[in-house]
């Protein structure tokens, strides 16, 4: 991030000053010359001044195209080289070394999420599971590929430190995410009708939020976006089109050959049918 807003500032602010200097030389030269110079000569100074500043927009523009290649590469570099720290229980992988096409958005490490705040235990934005959902996960995304898309993931493996940290913020009055996440609940509710879990299966490792991208990163339309907690997220709403109904069953029916469950209420959510850990509750870091 620091290297790209150097290269970035630094490239902007040398372009301009070198622009603006080249405007007042032509007004300096024409100006310190005027008394010798015939019509023919004013006409060659300023189709030479025209040639150097033609020069220099092409510069500027093969300097804004070496820019932009730049923080797109520095953008890529990022999304590979977050820290992975490489200290997991014997059992669990990172995702994106199983699925490197895998696009990351983990929400709970941001603020951008129902709690408003990065949750306990997201110490990276990194998506961990058992190798098995791991396995799993890679034979639904390459059946995906096949048809030209690939997957993003909200969440994986969640410490129960994150869902404590949920069960805290469900108990005091702040409501300042609701119109977002929650419109037409009461937070009460999000436990009781199953949206939220206090003991979740995401801490056994073995469970994923996500949906699917094009080959252009947009996001398919399911009718609703993650951690939309309410009713329009179900399976069985008539709140959304067809197409966007075709297009959940169409994610949940390759998770489902895949070995994945679903959820009635949460059209983004999958669980490992045979998972390795069906009792353990994981509480290690995202990191
Ligand atoms: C909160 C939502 N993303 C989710 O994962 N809900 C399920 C039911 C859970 O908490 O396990
Ligand atoms: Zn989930």
């Amino acid at each position: 991030m620091l290297c790209a807003l150097l290269l970035t500032g630094c490239g902007k602010v040398d372009l301009s000053n070198e622009k603006q200097t080249s405007s007042s030389e032509v007004q300096i030269d024409s100006g310190s010359e005027e008394i010798d110079l015939t019509q023919e000569d004013v006409t060659q100074a300023v189709s030479e001044e025209t040639n150097d500043l033609h020069e220099n927009t092409t510069s500027l523009e093969n300097q804004t195209n070496d820019d932009s290649q730049i923080k797109q590469e520095t953008q890529e570099s990022e999304k590979e080289t977050v820290a992975k720290k490489y200290n997991l229980p014997e059992g669990f992988v990172y995702v994106d070394d199983v699925i490197p096409s895998a696009e990351l958005e983990i929400r709970y490490y941001t603020d951008y999420n129902f709690v408003g705040e990065k949750i306990d235990g997201y110490i990276a934005p990194l998506a961990i599971l058992t190798s098995e959902a791991a396995n799993a996960l890679k034979a639904a995304a390459n059946r995906l590929a096949e048809d030209g898309y690939h997957i993003k993931i909200y969440d994986a493996y969640r410490p129960q430190k994150a869902v404590d940290c949920f069960v805290r913020w469900a108990q005091t009055d702040d409501a300042s995410t609701k119109e977002t996440f929650y419109p037409a609940m009461e937070k009460s509710i999000l436990f009781q009708d199953g949206y939220i879990s206090k003991k979740s299966r995401h801490s056994r490792g073995s469970t994923i939020d996500l949906t699917i991208l094009d080959e252009n990163d947009n996001e398919i339309d399911m009718g609703g976006y993650f951690d939309l907690l309410d009713t329009i997220s179900n399976y069985d709403t008539n709140q959304i089109t067809e197409s966007q109904h075709n297009n959940r069953q169409y994610l949940r029916n390759i998770m489902d050959e895949a070995g994945f469950d679903s959820i009635r209420t949460e059209w983004w959510h999958f669980q490992l049918r045979n998972e390795p850990y069906p009792d353990t509750y994981f509480d290690f870091d995202i990191e």
